[in-house]
């Protein structure tokens, strides 16, 4: 069976809409069921796709009640019960690498398909995007990214350092904007505020009313090695590669070396181990032209020596 969301190589996640090709039944009970069941057959594909992440057990968990809220709120609104507010703005904390980004991609596609988001695109921005240099830039700024996004995701990175220089830093100025807009326009875009845990945290004392605007908190942990290693090799699988058993021992006592050193939010996590993975493609593709060796089993093997670490071994 076809998957309603699949993750490439670049760790996008596509949607496959497969529900056209099926029969409508007849009568109008018989097209409710099926309907219904199309929710439940839909839970399980989110469900099965999510697997394809690594870990983030927490994450998967709220994501599949989300979309079970939006699907009773639209059952309950056909039958005139009260909705509540459906506010899905969100703060995802979390190290960099912790796959922050394709969670935001992958609800933006999952918003689309329920139709909450007209289009489910991800619009990724950071403090200099939104963040002018005279009086009314900032706030032009913010509302042209505002814009880009209607329809879709704002992810705003490191969304702390817009409260960076206090009161009189034009920062201000864009959580401002931001807060008007998310309460004006909040179906027609959904903000996603992402950074580290205690820089997020920081960031919403000195805000005291932000944090009721955004009801949905996620945290993102870090990998342990045994998630990292996972993570690499998917990404491998993807592009059709494997790992020698002793190119996998090198890698994991690699990762033990530096999980260890660099701490704090200094360990990029997923993007650490795809950026190895991508140079060690590299040097194996020299090694197989030097030696001009270039059976199947070759092409597919990334040997120990070809591991590249950044900045050890
Ligand atoms: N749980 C996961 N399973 C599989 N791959 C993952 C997972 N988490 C992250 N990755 C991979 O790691 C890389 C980095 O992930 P992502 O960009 O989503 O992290 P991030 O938290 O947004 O990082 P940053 O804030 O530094 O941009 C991506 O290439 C992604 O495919």
């Amino acid at each position: 069976m076809e998957q309603p969301f699949r993750m490439k190589s670049n760790g996008q996640i596509n949607i496959v809409l497969h529900s056209k090709n099926k029969p409508e039944p007849k009568a109008a009970g018989q097209k409710e069921m099926a309907k219904d069941s199309k929710e439940l057959e839909f839970l399980k594909e989110i469900d099965e796709e999510l697997n394809h992440l690594v870990g983030l057990e927490e994450v998967k968990k709220v994501i599949k009640e989300i979309y079970a809220w939006i699907i009773v709120n639209k059952k309950r609104e056909k039958l005139g019960l009260k909705t509540g507010n459906q506010v899905l703005h969100m703060m995802f904390k979390g190290n960099p690498g912790t796959g922050k980004t394709t969670v935001a991609r992958f609800l933006g596609k999952l918003f689309h398909k329920v139709e909450v988001l007209s289009k489910g695109h991800l619009i990724e921005a950071e403090r200099a995007d939104l963040v002018g240099e005279y009086i009314g830039h900032t706030a032009q700024k913010t509302r042209d990214l505002i814009k880009k996004a209607n329809g879709g995701i704002l992810f705003i990175d490191e969304a702390y350092s817009l409260a960076r220089g206090g009161e009189k830093d034009f920062g201000k100025e864009a959580i401002d904007t931001l807060v008007k807009h998310m309460e004006d326009k909040s179906h027609e875009f959904v903000l996603i505020l992402a950074g580290y845990s205690k820089e997020m945290d920081y960031f919403l004392s000195l805000n005291p009313g932000l944090e009721s605007r955004f009801p949905i908190i996620l945290e993102f942990p870090d990998y342990t090695v045994d998630q990292l290693i996972e993570i690499g090799k998917i990404i491998l699988q993807e592009r059709e590669y494997v790992l020698t058993p002793d190119a996998e021992r090198r890698l994991r006592d690699h990762l033990v070396r530096v999980k260890s050193r660099l701490q704090n939010g200094r360990f990029s996590n997923g993007r650490y181990i795809r950026n190895i993975i991508e140079k060690s493609i590299r040097v194996q593709a020299m090694r197989l032209v030097l030696h001009n060796d270039f059976n199947r089993k070759e092409l597919m093997t990334i040997r120990s020596s070809d591991l590249v670490f950044p900045d050890e071994d």
